[in-house]
């Protein structure tokens, strides 16, 4: 810790610029996030950094699920650098809120960067940027990030619920980790119900889920059909040089996504992908599925090539399979899959058995609980810039 109120006060001892005012944050703090020891962390670990390095901070509270969206969503104009404080849920809901504005697209242009502390029970993507085995000193590192301003972008995956007989499309979702669908997922979320297990709570979740009949509510099945457009280099296709000249933007641009890149970096006119825009389709029947963004997966991160990662489980497991892949994950092993499969874009119909009318089955986008709905999910890559500590710079 000592290092890091070092460097924060090198930062703070840094002469301001005469007349302009020192650098303003507003911090969006989930005070129930990490069973309530959100705050005290913050005021532990993260506040005195900033505070060192000369940083006004302003702190707001949420108080309902949903409000930080809103807050972002509603802000009259972003001038201070926004930074959350919490867990995966409340970075999925700034984020949704920030692409959502009118002017969302703005101030992603302008690269207006979020701060993640990872201050929540499941920090997910703030692990991936920050990693470090004790959590303090991943707060520590966060908090750097947001002082030292070193910013890199950040793949969104946008999700739409698809219009259907009984649901009109609302407002897009937007997360920055994945998609989990199925019987891992469902005892994942359940955990906490085990809470008088203490320690053995994780691992005795699977005997007991991996217990309980069909018609419990656990996904068991997870049936759909999936249609997905698989994603490409940069070809003559999909990619257009900027171009200076305006009257290059004919009014059908508007209709047309077109990845666009700078010009000098390569010729795309003459590379061909025959496959790039195609569109595959497939039904699938599975006890796990997951859609997953190089934000967390290491394994996904191929240069010039973004796509979202769709891993399908297999058809079927025993209960002592189930126990013992639970209990494999725990331990942060891979998860076993039989397909994975790489797309820009996907449209998922799940398929719900007759009987299973009544009993509601969810799924988890950024670790968040959503009723399974037909939903078409679009990979925005590099959409937002967040700040982090290249691995060098920690203390
Ligand atoms: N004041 C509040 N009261 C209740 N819920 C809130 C409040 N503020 C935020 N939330 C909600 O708490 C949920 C969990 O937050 P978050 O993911 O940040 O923390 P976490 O500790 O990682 O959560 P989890 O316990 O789900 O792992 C989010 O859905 C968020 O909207
Ligand atoms: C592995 C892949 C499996 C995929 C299969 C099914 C996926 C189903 C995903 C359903 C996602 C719904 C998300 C969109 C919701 C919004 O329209 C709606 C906006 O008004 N609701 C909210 O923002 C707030 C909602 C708050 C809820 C708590």
């Amino acid at each position: 810790m000592r290092g890091y109120c070092e460097e924060a006060l090198r930062y703070g001892e840094m002469p301001v610029l005469n007349g302009s005012r020192p650098r303003q944050i507003t911090v969006i703090l989930n005070p129930v996030a990490d069973k309530r020891k959100s705050r005290k962390n913050f005021d532990k670990y993260c506040a005195p950094l900033l505070h060192l390095a000369g940083i006004s901070v302003n702190i707001i509270q949420t108080e309902f699920e949903g409000q930080a969206r809103e807050l972002v969503e509603s802000l009259d104009e972003i001038v201070d650098t926004i930074v959350v404080a919490g867990g995966d849920g409340t970075v999925s809901e700034a984020v949704t809120g920030l692409l959502r504005r009118a002017d969302g697209d703005l101030a992603v242009q302008r690269k207006f960067p979020i701060g993640i502390l990872p201050l929540g029970r499941t920090n997910t993507v703030a692990t991936s940027l920050f990693f470090d085995s004790a959590k303090v000193k991943m707060m520590a590192k966060a908090t750097m990030g947001v002082i030292q301003e070193i910013t890199k972008p950040i793949d969104v995956i946008k999700i739409e619920v698809l219009e259907t007989e009984d649901e009109l499309p609302g407002k897009p979702v937007y997360c920055l980790g994945g998609i989990q669908w199925g019987a891992y997922r469902d005892a994942y979320a359940k955990k906490d119900k085990y809470w008088y297990w203490g320690m053995l709570r994780s691992y005795v979740t699977y005997i007991f889920m991996g217990l309980k009949s069909e018609e419990s509510g656990v996904s068991w099945q997870c049936k759909g059909h999936l249609s997905y457009i698989l994603p490409c280099k940069g070809c003559s296709k999909c990619v257009q040089a900027v171009e200076n000249d305006k009257s290059a933007h004919r009014w059908w641009h508007v209709f047309v996504q077109r990845q666009v890149t700078d010009p000098v970096s390569k010729d795309y006119s003459k590379v061909i992908n025959e496959h790039c825009g195609s569109k595959l389709e497939q039904d699938f029947s599975t006890v796990d599925m997951s859609l997953t963004t190089a934000n967390v997966c290491p394994n996904c991160i191929r240069d010039g090539d973004p796509h979202i990662q769709v891993a399908i489980g297999p058809p079927s497991v025993s209960f002592p399979g189930f126990v013992w892949e639970g209990w494999r994950r725990k331990y942060g092993k891979a998860p076993r899959t039989e397909q994975v499969l790489q797309a820009r874009e996907l449209e998922i119909r799940p398929v719900l058995k007759n009987n299973s009318e009544n009993t509601e089955h969810w799924i988890s986008i950024d670790n968040e609980d959503y009723e399974v709905k037909p939903i078409y999910a679009t990979l925005l890559p590099k959409k937002v810039h967040v700040f982090y500590t290249p691995a060098e710079s920690s203390s």
